[in-house]
């Protein structure tokens, strides 16, 4: 897929005006209601001229703005010379037209200005996809509009007129087929991608999920070296990287960066990013980084956590890394938000502090998913050294009597099962005991029977 061209981006190099109504019962709540809007539309390319920002309870069905501000915008939008208006509001087709009448300038909105974002800063053969399909899906009821976008976008349908509403319905064929097509290509890679993410269970993960520009790829490099894409652009990542973390005194596990989250984010979006966030799907922990001297902090949190849910990725728990403590005045309110979540770790990235207590917990938790027994077993069971070799850490000398040999092992829980189900293996705690595995890790108490006892089967054959 071709690099998008800045002619087909709506928002690179305009001059636009920033609109955004603000729900009247939430002012005051974010610290600057057109902040992020700006950062958004700057990332995207726009030179802001002008802003506007209304308190109202409920938007103008027609016109999203009042009748007031409308006219106001107008004046505004000629006054500054403006060729594009920017909404910070997710507006349906209709009312984007409407407003397009009035003040006589293109009109996009906060999902367009993102899709932008995404379109520049996509890198692989996945992320273009998705976000082609992202574009189309939000396209498709807004054809009547776009029509001319979506010429160049399958490369000229028709004759370059208006559209008929003949044309409009070849036009939404092509993109339906295009949609469908897309759609098949997505499920191979995520295909691919679920069988990549399932030949890796022979390690821990830990994803980093978190808003977007929080530090988590600067936390990626931070922790791993991995030489990752860091920006102070919103939406710098878009593609997920993992790499091999070593926990000190502990061992390997392989640590994701991926796409950050924002607040309204488009659904067709999140839903088109899916296979992307499949590694944060079944992690076995979350980083939720948090950039702690953003001064809406406590909403990107809660942000972060909606989109967890809505995708339905079940966050047991994630460490909440704050970050960017370096950066942060007022340390009281890191008090704060440690007061008001569990589990929160304080960090900078950049100079380091903190990684390493945040390295300890990580351990900490995950500590809980291995076992550390003693494995006895005969001399020639080849298939069970390859696999501990594989997937295990051996530990210490190994203790030979006649044709069995007792090794100490670090595995994975999820792993105990090929210890205990081969009957060559006799598997005992570290201080002899026979191993009973956590009650939460047998599904039948009755049914599950520690394979022998320290007087055991293998001993006696032998
Ligand atoms: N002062 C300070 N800045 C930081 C810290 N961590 C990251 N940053 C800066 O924050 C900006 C965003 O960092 P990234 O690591 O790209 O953020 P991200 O969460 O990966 O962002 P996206 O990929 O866009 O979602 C960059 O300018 C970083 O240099 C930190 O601990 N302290
Ligand atoms: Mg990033």
């Amino acid at each position: 897929m071709p690099e998008p061209k800045r002619e087909e981006l709506k928002v690179h190099a305009r001059r636009a005006v920033l609109v955004s109504v603000v729900d009247r019962r939430e002012k005051g709540v974010h610290a600057d209601d057109l902040d992020e809007m700006r950062g958004l539309a700057e990332t995207a390319g726009a030179e802001i001229v002008g802003t506007l920002l209304q308190y109202k309870e409920k938007p103008d069905p027609a016109t999203y703005l009042g009748k007031g501000k409308l006219s106001e915008l107008a004046q505004l939008v000629a006054a500054s010379d403006a060729d594009l208006v920017v909404f910070d509001n997710v507006l349906s087709p209709s009312q984007g037209k409407n407003v397009e009448e009035i003040t006589g300038k293109q009109v996009v909105d906060r999902s367009e200005v993102i899709l932008d974002i995404f379109a520049t800063h996509a890198r692989t053969y996945e992320s273009k996809l998705q976000v082609e399909l992202a574009q189309l899906l939000y396209m498709r009821p807004r054809l009547t509009r776009m029509w001319t976008h979506l010429e160049r976008i399958e490369g000229g349908i028709g004759s370059g007129k208006g559209p008929g509403e003949k044309q409009l319905e070849t036009d939404r064929r092509l993109v339906d087929t295009r949609i469908s097509e897309l759609k098949r290509k997505l499920k191979d890679v995520e295909k691919r991608r679920e069988r990549l993410v399932a030949s890796r269970r022979d390690h821990m993960t830990v994803s980093l999920v978190g808003y977007t520009n929080a530090g988590k790829s600067t936390l990626m490099r931070a922790l791993t070296g991995a030489d990752v894409y860091i920006a102070d652009k919103l939406f710098a990542t878009l593609d997920t990287r993992t790499r091999k973390w070593t926990l000190p005194n502990w061992g390997d596990v392989l640590l994701s960066d991926t796409v950050g989250f924002i607040k309204n984010l488009p659904h067709h979006l999140v839903a088109s990013f899916r296979s992307t966030l499949e590694e944060a799907r079944h992690a076995d922990l979350l980083l939720h980084v948090v950039d702690a001297s953003h001064p809406d902090a406590e909403q990107q949190i809660k942000t972060v956590n909606e989109v967890l849910e809505d995708l339905g990725i079940e966050a047991h728990e994630p460490i909440l890394v704050l970050n960017k403590v370096d950066a942060l005045e007022d340390r009281s309110l890191l008090d704060v938000l440690r007061g008001r979540h569990p589990n929160t770790v304080s960090v900078s990235a950049v100079d380091g502090t903190g990684l390493e207590k945040l390295t300890q917990m990580v351990a900490e938790r995950l500590g809980d998913g291995y076992l550390n027994v003693k494995v006895e077993t005969s001399v020639g069971n080849g298939k069970l050294f390859a696999f501990l070799s594989e997937h295990a850490e051996v530990q210490g000398e190994r203790d030979y009597h006649d044709d069995r040999v007792t090794l100490t092992v670090r595995i994975p829980r999820r792993f105990a099962n090929v210890l205990t189900d081969d009957p060559q293996n006799v598997i005992r705690n570290l201080d002899g005991t026979p191993l009973k595995l956590k009650q939460d890790d047998i599904e039948d108490d009755e049914d599950y029977s520690v394979p022998l006892s320290a007087s055991g089967r293998g001993r006696e054959n032998a």
